[in-house]
């Protein structure tokens, strides 16, 4: 008999949605996860992303939809599958006043576990806590908290890991040793659902579901999503930034025109030339001008999406 695929699938979600008054949250979304994949779901604030975490992790029963983690159903199947899933939500869930080793215990005695059973696990981002072990987890630093919140999402050996935004407010190098430690955790062959609003973390991921009021824009691999943007892209550079955006926007040729760091990106009318924008440029006198044509990245790809969503 011939199997079908979705059963094999870690998560799988179905025309899930779920509205808060006349707040749509998540509308009709389908998506699926497969056994062992680091998938992120990358989105601005409010886009969602809590909502459905909290309905696969059984917290909110979706309106409408249906929705399976390992095979059980997130409604009907919900005792079995709180020991089966671990969660570490956007506001870390830590008791501040414990301990470190305190909090760890504690998570593992809530599931019937010990610190000793699962050590292996936590083992490697443990060790990098265990001199603070005595300390109130208030006291930590924002870095120090988000691994610790990891352990305890993992302390009871899920099959799957739910993090929502778990680099939200984390300095750049907690950040990249985060990931860092997700890798390896996906070595384990661990599945993962990630959310993020940082654009530059769906790189780490296997693939990614854009997101945006309550609706997947995309879903595909990280270069899949890039690939989606399929107008030249031109990065442009002068020496006074706000006046460029302003006179680009006005342009005849500019389809559109967004600040990404130092540089604008711009998207033209077929048939433009960089040699008639620098002309377009210097008419209005701007200096140092610079225009290179680009490779859209998975942000170019998204404000595209958003635009036509
Ligand atoms: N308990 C609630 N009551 C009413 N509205 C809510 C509630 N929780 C979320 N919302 C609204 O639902 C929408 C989706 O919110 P959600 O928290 O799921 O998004 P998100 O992508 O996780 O964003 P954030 O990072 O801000 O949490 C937003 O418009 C939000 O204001």
């Amino acid at each position: 008999m011939p199997v079908n695929p979705s059963t094999m699938d870690a998560i799988v979600i179905d025309n899930v949605s779920k509205a808060y008054g006349s707040t749509k949250a998540v509308q009709t979304v389908s998506l699926s996860v497969k056994p062992g994949e680091l998938f992120g779901l990358i989105g601005p604030d409010g886009a969602g992303k809590t909502t459905l975490f909290k309905i696969l992790v059984t917290l909110l029963r979706p309106d409408e939809g249906r929705a399976t983690v390992v095979g059980r159903d997130v409604v009907k199947d919900f005792r079995a599958l709180r020991s089966l899933v671990g969660y570490m939500p956007g506001r870390f869930s830590l008791y501040p006043d414990l301990t470190v080793e305190e909090n760890l215990s504690f998570f593992a005695t809530v599931f019937g576990t010990s610190i000793q059973a699962n050590y292996d696990l936590i083992r490697e981002i443990y060790v990098q806590l265990e001199p603070f072990k005595d300390r109130r987890a208030g006291a930590l630093s924002g870095g120090m908290k988000q691994k610790l919140a990891l352990c305890c999402a993992l302390i009871h050996k899920p099959e799957v890991l739910f993090l929502d935004e778990p680099t939200t407010g984390v300095d750049a190098v907690s950040r990249k040793e985060f990931w860092e430690m997700l890798q390896r955790l996906k070595e384990r062959q661990l599945t993962m659902l990630v959310s993020t609003p940082y654009m530059d973390e769906a790189n780490r991921c296997d693939r990614i579901a854009l997101m945006q009021t309550g609706q997947i824009l995309a879903i595909d691999t990280p270069s899949g999503v890039e690939h989606l943007f399929r107008k030249p892209l031109y990065a442009v550079k002068a020496a006074e930034t706000f006046r460029l955006i302003q006179d680009l926007r006005k342009a005849p040729f500019t389809q559109t025109c967004y600040a990404f760091g130092e540089y604008l990106h711009l998207t033209t009318e077929e048939g433009t030339t960089p040699a008639d924008i620098d002309r377009y440029l210097r008419e209005r006198r701007h200096e140092h001008v610079t225009i290179k044509p680009i490779q859209a990245g998975i942000e170019d790809s998204f404000m595209a999406l958003m635009q036509h969503g």
